[in-house]
C-alpha cells in the first residue's frame, strides 16, 4: 500500500495445517464430483487430488475467468427448475445493476420442498426444533409442505399478490420457516425481525417496507424466562396501516388478539402447493444492515439469485445435503437465519434453536448439537471464545461424533478459537471460519471442504466470487491488507434497496471508492496460498501516522486475557491533527482495572502484535455496546468520541443497549470541550 500501509502482513511464512480432509474425503466431496461433472462438459480444469490446493485454485480461477460458464452449469448441475427457460446467464455484467438469467422463471420455495415430493423421505425431518428443554420436535417435509401449502393459499385468499411484503416478528421456531416459504411461494417479499428488538426498531425496519401482514408471537422466551411482547406487537399494529391482516402464532398460549387470524387456522388446509413462477430477479425478501446513522438499508435480495448462491455455498463449500444436520445458532433477525432456512434447498434436516445460547449454562449449543445429531454446525465467533473462557469442554462431555465441520462467522475466528476447537471439539474437525456479509447474505471466502484449515485463516475465496484485497489506487495486493473489493457480480447482490428509487443509496453503499467495484468496507489479506484473512471492518480503521491496523487483531489479543470479557478499540483523529486510541475494557467479574492489569494488556498487545498497537489509554466500561447482531459498534462510538451529538451518530434503534452510549456522548463533549 502507497499513501497508508499496513505493518501487518498476513501469517504468510508456510505454517503447518491444523486440519487436513483425508483422500476419501476429497474423493466425496460435493465439489470434487460438481468439478469432475463441470470438466467434462463445460472445460473446467479436472480435480487434482495430489495437490488439492492447486486443485483449488485452479477451479477458483476458472469460475471467476468463466462467471457466466460457471452459473450456467451450476444451475444445471444442481437440477435447478427453471419453469420459462433462460434466454442467457448474464446480460450485462455492470455492478451495479447486472442482469442474471433474464428470461427465466422459478421459485425459491419450489426448490427448497423437492424432498417432500420424494414418498422415500416425506416422513423424515425437514424441521428439527429445539428449544430451551434441548428436546428436539420434528416437523417432517410432508408437514412442512402441507403447512406452507395452506398458508400460502390463506395468504392468496387474504389478497396478498406477488411484490407484496409479508413481516415476520418471530423467533427461530418451525412457524418462521414456513411463513417464509409460504411467502415466496406466493411470490410475496419476506421480512423479518427477532422479537427481542424493540418497537422503535422493528418499525425503523418494517415501516420502510409497508407491509400487508404481520406474522407474530405473543412473546417468545429466553434464559428460562418468559418475555410477553403483546403490548409491543398492538404497537406494531397501530403503527403499520397497510397491514390488511395479522397472524398470531401463540408462542406463550394466550389467546389471539382482537382483530387476528390464528395460525393453526390458516396452516390447516388440505391442498397442494401452488408455487407462484417469478422472474428470476423476483424479490424474495428484505433484510436490514444497520448503517452508522440513519435508517438501516433495506436490501432486496432475488428469488434466482439466492437459489444460486445458497445452493453453491451450501452444497460445494459446506458440502451439504440429503443425510446432513444443519445447525447455525442465529436469530431471524441476522442473514444467517435466511442462509439456514436454505438449507433445505439442499435437502438437509434444519435444526432451528430458539432459546439463549447460553443457557442454562455455557454449553447450551454443543447440547443442542448432540441432541439433534448436527452434522454442520456454525456458530459467532464470540461464541467459541466465549466457551474457551467458560472452560467448556464439548468433546469430552457431548457426543459430537456426527459433527464434521464448526463453522463460525460474525468476526473473524481468533487463532486461539482454532486452536480450542481442534484441542476441545476433536482434532479430527474441519473448521470453517467464513465471512460475508447481509448484503450479499452469503460468503466471500471460507469453507472449502477440500483444503487445509490453517490457524486463523480462512481456507479459501469463494467459487464465482472474484475477491480481491485493493490498495486505495485500486491496485492489487497480495499478502498484504487491502480494502476487500468484489469485481465481478455476485447473483445475490441486491437488486436494490427498497425505497431508494435512483439507486443512490445503493450505489454510495457499495460503489463509491471503486466505479463499477464493490467494496464491502472490510479490510482483508489474500496470501500467496490463496488463504483469507479478515481484520475487521475498514470504516472503522485505525491508521496511527498511516499505518493501518485492525481492530480485529487488537481484540484477539487482549481477549485472550481472562480478566478481559469483552473490548473495544477506537481510532480518534482529532481536530489538533493527533490521534487518539482508547481501549475499552469490560472485565470479567471479580477482575480489577489496577496497574498491574494495564501492564499487562500493553504487554500481550505489544508482544503478539507491535508497539504500534498499543493504547493510549484503557478505559473500563460496564459493558460493550453492539448493533442488534451483535457487532461491536465501533463507528458511531468513534463519532460520539469526536464531539458528534447522540442523535446523528448514531440510530438508538439498531443498538442492543443505547443507554451505554451516553459515556461515550459524555467522554467525547469532555474531550472536545
Ligand atoms: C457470513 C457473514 O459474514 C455473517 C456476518 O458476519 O454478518
Amino acid at each position: 500500500m502507497t499513501a497508508a500501509h499496513s505493518d501487518r502482513t498476513a501469517r504468510t511464512s508456510q505454517p503447518e495445517a491444523l486440519w487436513r480432509p483425508d483422500p476419501g474425503a476429497f474423493a466425496s466431496a460435493r465439489l470434487t464430483r460438481f468439478q469432475e461433472w463441470a470438466a467434462r462438459h463445460h472445460g473446467a480444469p479436472e480435480p487434482d487430488p495430489s495437490d488439492p490446493v492447486a486443485s483449488y485454485a485452479a477451479l477458483h480461477r476458472w469460475s471467476t475467468e468463466h462467471l457466466a460458464t460457471f452459473w450456467g452449469a451450476f444451475a444445471d448441475w444442481s437440477g435447478v427448475r427453471f419453469s420459462t427457460p433462460y434466454e442467457t446467464v448474464l446480460a450485462d455484467a455492470a455492478m451495479p445493476g447486472a442482469t442474471w438469467f433474464p428470461g427465466a422463471t422459478l421459485n425459491y420455495a419450489e426448490h427448497a420442498l423437492r424432498p417432500a415430493e420424494d414418498p422415500e423421505r416425506a416422513a423424515g425431518p425437514a424441521l428439527l426444533h429445539v428449544d430451551e428443554t434441548h428436546e428436539p420436535t420434528p416437523v417432517s417435509w410432508a408437514q412442512l409442505r402441507s403447512q406452507v401449502a395452506s398458508l400460502a393459499q390463506e395468504l392468496r385468499r387474504l389478497g396478498v399478490r406477488p411484490g407484496d411484503r409479508i413481516s415476520g416478528y418471530l423467533p427461530n421456531i418451525p412457524e418462521a420457516a414456513v411463513a417464509l416459504l409460504a411467502t415466496a411461494a406466493v411470490g410475496g417479499v419476506w421480512t423479518s425481525c427477532a422479537p427481542d428488538f424493540g418497537a422503535r426498531s422493528v418499525l425503523d425496519r418494517f415501516q420502510q417496507v409497508e407491509p400487508v401482514v404481520l406474522i407474530t408471537v405473543d412473546g417468545y422466551r429466553y434464559g428460562g424466562k418468559e418475555h410477553d411482547r403483546r403490548t409491543t406487537v398492538a404497537e406494531l399494529r397501530s403503527a403499520l396501516p397497510t397491514l390488511r391482516a395479522v397472524v398470531h402464532v401463540p408462542l406463550l398460549g394466550t389467546p389471539a388478539p382482537e382483530g387476528a387470524l390464528e395460525w393453526a387456522d390458516l396452516t390447516s388446509l388440505d391442498v397442494e402447493p401452488r408455487y407462484e413462477q417469478v422472474p428470476f430477479d423476483h424479490p424474495l425478501w428484505v433484510l436490514y444492515s444497520s448503517g452508522t446513522t440513519g435508517l438501516p438499508k433495506a436490501i432486496v435480495q432475488s428469488q434466482g439469485g439466492i437459489l444460486l448462491e445458497h445452493l453453491k455455498q451450501l452444497t460445494l463449500h459446506n458440502d451439504m445435503g440429503p443425510g446432513d444436520r444443519f445447525f447455525w445458532f442465529t436469530s431471524t433477525g441476522w442473514m444467517m437465519w435466511n442462509l439456514l432456512v436454505s438449507g433445505l434447498l439442499t435437502g438437509a434436516t434444519v435444526v432451528t434453536y430458539d432459546g439463549s445460547p447460553g443457557y442454562p449454562d455455557t454449553a447450551a449449543q454443543w447440547r443442542v448439537a448432540e441432541r439433534t445429531g448436527t452434522t454442520i454446525y456454525g456458530t459467532s465467533a464470540a461464541y467459541i471464545m466465549a466457551c474457551r473462557k467458560a472452560d467448556v469442554h464439548p468433546g469430552r462431555d457431548f457426543d459430537l461424533s456426527r459433527v464434521k465441520c464448526v463453522a463460525t462467522t460474525g468476526s473473524p475466528l481468533p487463532p486461539d478459537g482454532f486452536r480450542w476447537i481442534h484441542d476441545e471439539v476433536a482434532a479430527d474437525m474441519w473448521i470453517a471460519s467464513v465471512s460475508g456479509g447481509t448484503d450479499v447474505c452469503s460468503c466471500f471466502a471460507g469453507a472449502v471442504p477440500t483444503l487445509p484449515v490453517h490457524t486463523g485463516e480462512l481456507q479459501a475465496p469463494s467459487l464465482a466470487t472474484d475477491l480481491a484485497a485493493w490498495d486505495p489506487q485500486g491496485r492489487p495486493l497480495v499478502d498484504e491488507v487491502g480494502e476487500l473489493v468484489v469485481t465481478q457480480p455476485m447473483p445475490s447482490m441486491p437488486v436494490r434497496f427498497w425505497n431508494d428509487p435512483d439507486g443512490a443509496r445503493y450505489h454510495d453503499s457499495y460503489f463509491d471508492m471503486y466505479p463499477g467495484v464493490w467494496r464491502h468496507g472490510d479490510w482483508i489479506t489474500l496470501t500467496s496460498r490463496n488463504t483469507v484473512v479478515i481484520h475487521g471492518r475498514s470504516d472503522s480503521t485505525l491508521n496511527r501516522q498511516g499505518v493501518r491496523m485492525g481492530s480485529a487483531d487488537i481484540y484477539e489479543a487482549v481477549e485472550r486475557l481472562p480478566e478481559i470479557r469483552e473490548s473495544l478499540v477506537i481510532g480518534v483523529e482529532q481536530a489538533d491533527g493527533g490521534y487518539w486510541m482508547p481501549l475499552f475494557v469490560h472485565l470479567a467479574e471479580g477482575a480489577a482495572l489496577d496497574d498491574a492489569l494495564r501492564d499487562r494488556v500493553k504487554q500481550t498487545i505489544r508482544q503478539s502484535l507491535s508497539p504500534r498497537h498499543v493504547p493510549d489509554e484503557i478505559i473500563e466500561i460496564p459493558a460493550v455496546p453492539h448493533t442488534l447482531t451483535g457487532k461491536r459498534l465501533e463507528v458511531p462510538v468513534k463519532r460520539l468520541l469526536q464531539g458528534t451529538a447522540m442523535e446523528k451518530a448514531v440510530n438508538p434503534g439498531s443498538v442492543d443497549n443505547a443507554e451505554l452510549l451516553r459515556f461515550y456522548e459524555q467522554l467525547g463533549r469532555e474531550r472536545t470541550a
